[in-house]
């Protein structure tokens, strides 16, 4: 789980994100929407620990990230928009490099290694050099490594961007299994129809601040919308102007 307490990230004059509060419990997908520069890779990068907060506090599975960065860091699997992937490595090679930043122990390396990688489909070039990877082979690597530590919490920024649609069934099913099993799943998304057909609960960030948190129906009822369409709940709620 997640727990989120008065987050406030400031860019000098700009508030990017704006007393924040909320809470994920275990075994929840919770879908961040909100329109461009409202402040979803913002609170990302501070779940992630990549980014220090200017006020507030975030609390992973019992771990304080502002008190404990690292031991809060090995709950996360981060799955960033535009990852930084070391293309000179196989992918046998990727996953071992990071299943070692994790302490992932080694004995069974191989054997979970190759299991993952068919899992993304991507056994067959495991032990080919990412450079020859298309965007959506590299997009599934990614997937395939952060998750490679089990962690207690999957933190996805655009998860679905460039991945064709069988990938994106893939990763929908993937994210529902993780969690039947339990793992946290907090994932920002423009693809509106994604986050309807695979998140728990919503929330939608506009201007830095969470202006409504709920069930699709609950977001429904807020939003005073006709029909539980989150095209037209974002709509409404973000105030663009209804044709
Ligand atoms: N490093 C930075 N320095 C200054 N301002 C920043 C920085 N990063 C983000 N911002 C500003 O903070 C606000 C929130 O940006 P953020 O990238 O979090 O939004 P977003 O919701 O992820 O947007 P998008 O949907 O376009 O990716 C924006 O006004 C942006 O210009």
């Amino acid at each position: 789980m997640i727990e989120i307490r008065n987050l406030t990230k400031k860019y000098g004059k700009i508030t990017a994100v704006n007393d924040l509060t909320l809470t994920i419990p275990q075994g929840e997908i919770f879908g961040f929407i909100g329109p461009n520069g409202a402040g979803k890779t913002t609170t990302i990068s501070m779940m992630a620990g990549l980014l220090s907060p200017t006020s507030g506090s975030i609390t992973v599975c019992g771990t304080d990230m502002l008190k404990y960065p690292e031991k809060a860091k090995q709950k996360i699997g981060y799955i960033p928009d535009r990852p930084y992937i070391y293309e000179k490595l196989t992918a046998m090679e990727f996953l071992k490099f990071t299943a070692d930043l994790f302490n992932v122990p080694q004995n069974d390396f191989i054997t979970k290694a190759e299991a993952e990688l068919k899992r993304f489909s991507l056994l067959d070039w495991a032990d080919e050099l990412i450079e020859s990877f298309s965007h959506g082979m590299k997009q599934r690597l990614i997937m395939c490594a952060a998750l490679f530590h089990d962690p207690e919490l999957v933190v996805v920024d655009e998860p679905m961007v460039g991945l064709d649609p069988s990938a994106i069934r893939m990763v929908k099913i993937l994210l529902k299994e993780l969690a039947a099993g339990g793992t946290t799943v907090f994932m920002s998304t423009h693809t509106l129809q994604i986050a309807q057909d695979v998140c728990n609960r919503i929330g939608v960030i506009h201007k830095g601040k969470l202006i409504a948190e709920g069930t699709v129906e609950e977001l429904t009822q807020k939003a005073r919308a006709d029909r539980a369409d989150l095209e037209q709940i974002f709509m409404i709620l973000t105030e663009v102007p209804q044709s």
